[in-house]
């Protein structure tokens, strides 16, 4: 379950019936590109594929060996599938991300890992993206030097169904190679195989991950009233002055997904407008209850130039009870209640501290940190953005301002010969 609270801003209700009219266009403008070659618009059927369910999962069942499985991918090809392992890793299996190229970490993964029970995947929607591709090399080496010919079972490719230096060199190679659909963008891949084949390796619970998002697209689809992805857009289309979003996990599982939302958020929606205006306003991760001792004092009373948005477990999986301490009475409100309970009053003191500090703050209550309940928060955090792109009048789905960058890698590298 997903829920949106509103409770410290409340002229919202008003303001969505205001709004109506506005958001139902934006909704009407949005699916009238789906389908249209180029809207990249593919994510919103992922959840609904269970071919490359299938194929991921028998893909898993023939390699029962892997014990570190090494992804190599930046960006939307790698943080969907961390934020998700770290969260629901069952198996075992050891995971590690080649999201840099900072040689000395990549020499000593090298140096610890065995190369007959690891699993390498290059993950890139392009197949040439230059961190991507550099990692390949040395880790191909690496697996030709140990394992001669048997190197092709070791190696596992993501990337477009047909274009790309990635999906070329598979071919040539004869490697296993799954497909991220053409019209699926790499931030809005993440249930793409780009998310399942690591997933399936970490043994998490895919059908109800799945079924979280196609709860997600059902919200979205669904009247005003009850179309939670709207709702919040309309939350962020109403603060759009205000420069910072923040976006708060109090969850330890969900680490990484602040992340993962940030280049959602971010680099869908920072760019010229179609009148060339900048628009977007900038994401800014958060973890409780860390940030409660790094960045709330900030939150709380710096500038009044944000939207925070909180996202909060409703129940735990398990818990665990803070026992009493002989000669530690300093604690004793501590003792017998137990980790989640305190997780959980640190949480709603944030919520409401933030609020009477002026802050415009919203809340997203996770029923649990499930596959099911996680599916259908990113998935919702898909089409919020979908929409706001309609909203702010920004193409969602694109990323100019990312190229010059590349060029310019490519032209130093030119130079230093
Ligand atoms: O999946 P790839 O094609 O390798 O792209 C990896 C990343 O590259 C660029 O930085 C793009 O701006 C990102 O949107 C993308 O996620």
């Amino acid at each position: 379950m997903l829920r949106l609270d509103t409770r410290f801003l409340p002229g919202f209700p008003e303001a969505l019936s205001r709004h109506a009219p506005l958001l139902e266009e934006a909704r009407r403008r949005l699916l009238a590109k789906r389908g249209e070659p180029g809207s990249m618009l593919g994510w919103m059927d992922l959840p609904e594929d269970t071919e490359t369910l299938r194929e991921v999962r028998r893909y898993r069942e023939a390699n029962p060996w892997v014990e570190d499985f090494v992804l190599i991918g930046i960006g939307g090809s790698a943080l969907g599938p961390k934020a998700l392992e770290a969260a629901f890793n069952e198996s075992g299996v050891r995971f590690h991300y080649l999201d840099h190229v900072e040689p000395e970490p990549t020499l000593r993964l090298l140096q610890t890992l065995d190369p007959r029970r690891t699993l390498v995947n290059a993950v890139s929607k392009s197949g040439s993206t230059a961190e991507t591709l550099a990692g390949l090399a040395v880790f191909l080496k690496w697996l030709k030097a140990h394992l001669g010919e048997a190197w092709r079972r070791h190696l596992v490719v993501t990337t477009d169904p047909k274009e790309g230096p990635l999906r070329a060199f598979a071919e040539r190679e004869g490697l296993k190679a799954f497909a991220i659909p053409k019209e699926v963008g790499g931030r809005f891949s993440v249930l793409s195989p780009v998310g399942l084949l690591p997933l399936a390796f970490a043994g998490t619970d895919l059908d109800g991950l799945l079924m979280g998002a196609r709860k997600a697209n059902e919200t979205a689809l669904a009247p005003l009233e009850a179309s939670l992805p709207l709702k919040t857009a309309l939350l962020l289309h109403l603060h759009r002055h205000l420069p910072v979003h923040v976006f708060m996990v109090y969850s330890e599982r969900l680490r990484h997904l602040p992340s993962w939302f940030v280049q959602l958020h971010d680099e869908s929606l920072g760019k010229a407008d179609r009148q060339g205006q900048r628009v977007g306003t900038t994401a800014v991760p958060a973890l409780g209850p860390q940030d409660q001792h790094a960045q709330v004092q900030l939150f709380r009373e710096g500038p009044l130039d944000k939207l925070l948005a909180l996202v909060i477990p409703e129940t735990p999986l398990e818990d665990l009870e803070i026992p009493e301490v002989e000669g530690l009475e300093a604690a004793s409100f501590l003792f017998g209640k137990s980790f989640f309970q305190l997780l959980k009053a640190e949480a709603e003191a944030t919520y409401q501290a933030l609020a009477e500090g002026g802050q415009r703050v919203y809340a997203l209550y996770l029923s649990q940190v499930s596959p099911y309940a996680v599916g259908w928060l990113m998935q919702h955090l898909m089409w919020q953005t979908a929409f706001l792109g309609e909203l702010w009048g920004v193409n969602a789905f694109d990323q100019p301002g990312v190229e010059l960058g590349k060029r310019l890698t490519l032209a130093l590298l030119r130079q230093e010969g």
